[in-house]
């Protein structure tokens, strides 16, 4: 469990999830979230809640330009808070404007191994419309080699090669976080 006093080591700076599908951000989202006593938000919720419809409706009637363009507008509006924990939506670090959005808080990339996403990825197949393909494995793959340069921008990464709790995950990330902030980011926190 982290401790409140811990927790205000972060300043209050706003923490954004970010990884491949079914690496695990919007369901660690919620259990960082409550042991940080921030509050959590999902990228992706915010979109269908803007867009009044699921993601693959969204994806089917708009196209994936859309979804990307609002994607962008609920990035732009979170980061105007502090205290919270995004779980981003797999595809966010593609577009070069929602980094800058990004770079407001701290990134922590959920490196989950592939066999662990695919694994997850087939318990509920049809929830990401990208992988609506004659090959979706072989699709994913692609899709994380397109991406793993973008998603090591991350200010931390944390390695998931199996299953693990969320609270256990959470414990994980946050060693991690703290070890990032002993070595110093100064573009994010006051080092003073
Ligand atoms: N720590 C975990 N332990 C067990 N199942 C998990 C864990 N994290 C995610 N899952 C499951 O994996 C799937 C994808 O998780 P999700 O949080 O939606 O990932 P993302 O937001 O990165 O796409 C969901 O079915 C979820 O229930
Ligand atoms: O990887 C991607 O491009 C996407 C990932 C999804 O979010 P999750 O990463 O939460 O599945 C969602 O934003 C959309 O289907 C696109
Ligand atoms: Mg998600």
């Amino acid at each position: 469990m982290i401790h409140p006093e811990e927790a205000e080591r972060l300043q209050g700076v706003n923490l954004y999830l970010i990884g491949m599908m079914a690496s695990g951000k919007s369901t660690l989202g919620v259990e960082l979230a409550a042991q940080l006593g921030f509050q959590f938000f999902d990228t992706d919720v915010l979109v269908e809640q803007v867009a009044g419809c699921p993601i693959p409706d969204l994806f089917a009637k708009q196209g994936e330009a859309y979804f990307r363009d609002l994607e962008t507008q609920v990035l732009a509006q979170l980061s105007s808070y502090t205290r919270l924990v995004i779980a981003t939506g797999g595809g966010i670090v593609l577009r070069p404007q929602n980094w800058s959005y990004l770079h407001h808080g701290l990134t922590i990339w959920l490196d989950a191994a592939p066999a662990l996403i695919w694994q997850r990825l087939l318990r509920d197949p049809d929830q990401r419309p990208l992988l609506q393909t004659p090959d979706p494995e072989a699709t994913l793959h692609r899709f994380m080699q397109q991406r793993q340069p973008f998603y090591a921008q991350a200010d931390v990464r944390v390695s998931i090669p199996s299953e693990i709790s969320p609270p256990q995950l959470a414990e994980q990330v946050w060693q991690a976080i703290r070890t990032r902030l002993r070595e110093g980011i100064p573009s994010k926190l006051n080092t003073c």
